[in-house]
C-alpha cells in the first residue's frame, strides 16, 4: 500500500483512532467488483445534513469530506484517461444533523465552505435549507453567489431583501456542454414542500411544468442529448412526496426519445428506479453513508467526442427493460462511505498515493472547525445504545424510551411542577441513534438537531388528554421516516493501518480466476451489518455487501410524563405539552376529541430558547455525568479534538 504510511496519513489519520469494538472481525468485505464505466458517468451525494467529519463512531461510513475531495478528483483524472465524462450531483439538505453545520447560526456559516470544496457540476436546493429565514438567505446570499449557474432551484424563489420581489434562490435551468461534448439540459426540482418560512415560494411540480419558461427549457432552441432531473425529492413514484415523475412524464411527452437521467433524495433511501427506456432515477441516502455512483452509454450525440465503450475497465451493461432497443445501457451502485471504498476505485488514477493536498486541507479544515466549535465538549456518559428502529417501539433500547424518560425529567416549568403533564414530540424530531459511551455536544445535534420549542395547552380534562397521543398516531402521516441505517448494526473496518487497500480485493478489472492466477485465494471475509437494497435493477446495488440491520416501523409520535399522582388515582386536569412544529395538528385533534380549542389557546409552556436541541444535554448533565469517569471511550469512539 502505498498511500497509508506517509507522514500526512499518520496525521489524518489520528483524527480518527478507532478501536475495534468488541466482537469485530478482523477482515471485512470491501467493494465487490470495480465499478463500471460508461460514456457518461455520475457521482451523488444527497441529505448530507452536516455530516462532512463522517461518521467518528462507525468506521464503515468513517470517511470524511477531505477524503472525499482526494477520491472525486481521482475519479475525474480517471474519467480524462479513459476519455468519458464525469459528472458530480448533489440533491440539497445541507443542515440539520451534525455539530458541524449546526453549532453556529445560521447552520451551515463554517461548513458550508467545507462542503463547497467538491467540484459539484450541478446542485439544488433542500428543504433544510428553507425551513428557517436566516438560513433561506444564507442559502441565497453565499450559497447560491458560490455555485452560480450550477445551482438549480427550478421551483423556488425567496423574497430580494433589496427589491422586495421572489426570485429564484439558483437559476431555472443550466444548459452546458460536458467535457466531451454532451450537451446537457437540467432542472432542479424540489417536492411540493409546504414548511418553508414566509420569504421562500415553493411552486408546485403540477404548476411550474405549465410554465412557459419550463416548456421553452424542454423546448431548448439548441439542441439537448439528455436531460438531468435532479431534485430533493424521492425518486420512488409511488412515494406521496414524489413529484420526479410529473416533470419527467412531461418532459416526455415532448421529448418521446432523449434519455432523462433522474437523481433525487429526501427519503434517506438507497433506491433505483426505471422510468422507462430512456429515463432512470437514482437516490443515494444519507448523512455520508452513501456515495450514489451511476454510469451509462448508448447516448446519441453528434457532438460527442469521447468513448462510448471505455476500455480497460468494466462497462454498464443493464438495459432498462428486456425490451429495451435503444441501445441505452446502465449500472448504479451504493459505495459506503470509508476509505477502504475509495481507495479500492481510486486504483489506476496514475496518482501515487490517494490524498491529495486538498483533501489533506479540507481534513484539516474539518478538525480546526471541530475544534472551533469544541464540538467534542462532554455531556455525560450513555449508559446504552438507544436506537431509532433496530428494537421495537417500548423496548429499553429503543431511543424513544430514553426521550420519554428525559423529557419527563426535563422539561418542566416550575410554576406548574405539580400539575401532571403529557409531553409530546414527534419521532422526526430524533434524526440518529444515541451511542453508548461520551455523549457529546457534537452528538446533540447528530441525534436531536431542530430547534422546536416546547408549547402546551394547560388544564385539559384528563380523559381527552390521554387520548391525544393515539389521536396524533393515527392521524395524516407528517412524519413518514424511511431511515436505512443503524448504529446497532454497524461495525467498524478495520482500523488506520488497516484500511489500507486489502491486497486480497484485487485490481481494476481483476476477476476471481486472475487472482487465482496471482496466487491469491481470498481470506474469510466477514459480512458486516448495513444496507441491503434492493431495487429496479435487483439487488447487487450495494457496492459492499452486508448483513441486514433488523427494523421496526415506529409511531410518528411518542410521549413522556411526568407529576402524575403516585397513588393510582387519575387527575382531572393535565398539561397537554408539544412542539411548535405540530401544534395546530393538537389543537385540531384535541376538537376531535370532543374539545372547543384554538390556537390562541396555545402558549409557550418553557421559554422558546428551551428546543429539541436542548433536552438530551439537560439530561445526560442530570444523569449521566457522573459516569464520566469510567466512561468507555473505546466503543467505537474516537475524538478528534
Ligand atoms: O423543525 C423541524 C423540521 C423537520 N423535522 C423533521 O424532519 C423531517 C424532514 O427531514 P428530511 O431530512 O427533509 O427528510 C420532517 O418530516 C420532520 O420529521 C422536525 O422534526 N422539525
Ligand atoms: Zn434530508
Ligand atoms: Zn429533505
Amino acid at each position: 500500500c502505498e498511500s497509508c504510511y506517509s507522514p500526512a496519513n499518520e496525521v489524518i489519520h489520528e483524527r480518527h483512532v478507532r478501536r475495534m469494538q468488541p466482537g469485530a472481525q478482523d477482515a471485512t468485505v470491501g467493494p465487490r467488483a470495480p465499478l463500471e464505466w460508461g460514456q457518461l458517468n455520475f457521482l451523488h451525494t444527497t441529505d448530507t445534513h452536516g455530516w462532512l467529519e463522517g461518521h467518528l463512531k462507525e468506521q464503515n461510513y468513517g470517511a470524511d469530506w477531505g477524503d472525499f475531495v482526494s477520491f472525486s478528483r481521482h475519479m475525474q483524472q480517471k474519467a480524462g484517461n479513459l476519455g468519458v465524462d464525469l459528472l458530480l450531483v448533489d440533491t440539497g439538505d445541507l443542515h440539520d444533523g451534525n455539530g458541524l453545520s449546526d453549532a453556529v447560526s445560521p447552520n451551515g456559516l463554517l461548513s458550508n465552505p467545507i462542503f463547497d470544496e467538491i467540484e459539484y457540476d450541478v446542485l439544488t436546493i433542500g428543504n433544510h435549507e428553507l425551513y428557517l429565514t436566516d438560513i433561506a438567505y444564507e442559502t441565497f446570499s453565499n450559497f447560491s453567489k458560490v455555485w452560480g449557474t450550477k445551482y438549480v432551484t427550478s421551483n423556488v424563489q425567496i423574497i430580494n431583501p433589496n427589491t422586495g420581489v421572489f426570485e429564484y434562490i439558483g437559476n431555472q435551468y443550466r444548459y452546458f456542454t460536458t467535457a466531451h461534448g454532451l450537451r446537457i439540459m437540467t432542472f432542479g426540482v424540489l417536492y411540493d414542500f409546504t414548511g418553508n418560512s414566509n420569504v421562500s415560494k415553493v411552486i408546485k411540480a403540477a404548476t411550474m411544468v405549465q410554465q412557459q419558461w419550463f416548456l421553452d427549457a424542454v423546448n431548448y432552441d439548441e439542441p439537448i442529448d439528455l436531460f438531468l432531473l435532479i431534485g430533493h425529492n424521492p425518486v420512488r413514484t409511488t412515494d406521496y412526496s414524489n413529484t420526479l415523475g410529473l416533470v419527467q412524464k412531461t418532459i416526455r411527452s415532448m421529448r418521446p426519445s432523449t434519455p432523462v437521467q433522474i437523481f433525487g433524495g429526501h427519503s434517506h433511501i438507497r433506491d433505483f428506479q426505471v422510468y422507462d427506456e430512456s429515463s432512470t432515477a437514482l437516490e443515494s441516502g444519507r448523512y455520508c453513508e452513501t456515495l450514489g455512483w451511476l454510469s451509462m452509454s448508448g447516448i446519441n450525440s453528434s457532438t460527442f467526442t469521447g468513448n462510448i465503450k471505455p476500455r480497460g475497465v468494466a462497462n454498464p451493461s443493464r438495459k432498462p427493460s428486456n425490451t429495451s432497443t435503444n441501445g441505452l445501457v446502465y449500472s448504479r451502485r451504493y459505495l459506503d462511505w470509508n476509505r477502504l471504498t475509495f481507495e479500492y476505485h481510486a486504483t489506476n488514477s496514475q496518482a501515487s498515493t490517494f490524498d491529495y493536498h486538498s483533501g489533506l486541507r479540507v481534513t484539516g479544515d474539518i478538525t480546526d472547525v471541530r475544534k472551533e466549535l469544541n464540538l467534542s465538549a462532554l455531556y455525560g456518559c450513555a449508559p446504552a445504545t438507544y436506537c431509532e428502529s433496530c428494537q421495537k417501539f417500548g423496548a429499553p433500547g429503543n431511543i424513544f424510551s430514553l426521550t420519554s424518560i428525559a423529557l419527563g425529567a426535563t422539561v418542566v416549568n416550575a410554576s406548574r411542577s405539580t400539575v401532571p403533564r403529557y409531553i409530546i414530540v414527534n419521532t422526526g424530531s430524533i434524526r440518529f441513534d444515541l451511542v453508548k459511551g461520551p455523549f457529546t455536544y457534537d452528538d446533540s445535534f447528530i441525534v436531536s438537531p431542530f430547534t422546536d420549542a416546547f408549547q402546551y395547552i394547560a388544564n385539559v380534562p384528563y380523559s381527552m388528554a390521554k387520548n391525544v397521543i393515539n389521536g396524533l398516531n393515527g392521524a395524516a402521516v407528517q412524519d413518514k421516516r424511511n431511515s436505512a441505517g443503524s448504529l446497532f448494526g454497524s461495525m467498524p473496518l478495520p482500523s488506520s493501518k488497516d484500511s489500507c487497500l486489502d491486497p486480497t480485493l484485487g485490481l481494476e478489472g481483476e476477476t476471481e480466476s486472475d487472482l487465482k492466477a496471482r496466487g491469491i485465494t481470498r481470506r474469510q471475509t466477514t459480512v458486516s451489518p448495513g444496507y441491503v437494497t434492493s431495487d429496479d435493477f435487483g439487488t447487487d446495488g450495494d457496492d459492499t455487501p452486508h448483513s441486514e440491520i433488523p427494523s421496526y416501523s415506529q409511531p410518528n409520535y411518542a410521549q413522556g410524563n411526568a407529576s402524575f399522582p403516585t397513588d393510582g388515582t387519575t387527575p382531572d386536569v393535565v398539561d397537554v405539552i408539544f412542539l411548535d412544529y405540530f401544534a395546530s395538528t393538537v389543537v385540531s385533534i384535541l376538537n376531535k376529541l370532543g374539545g372547543t380549542y384554538t390556537i390562541a389557546d396555545v402558549s409557550y409552556y418553557l421559554d422558546p430558547s428551551f428546543t429539541t436541541q436542548s433536552y438530551l444535554p439537560a439530561y445526560a448533565k442530570m444523569a449521566w455525568q457522573a459516569n464520566v469517569p469510567n466512561c468507555p471511550v473505546g466503543e467505537g469512539v474516537g475524538f478528534s479534538d
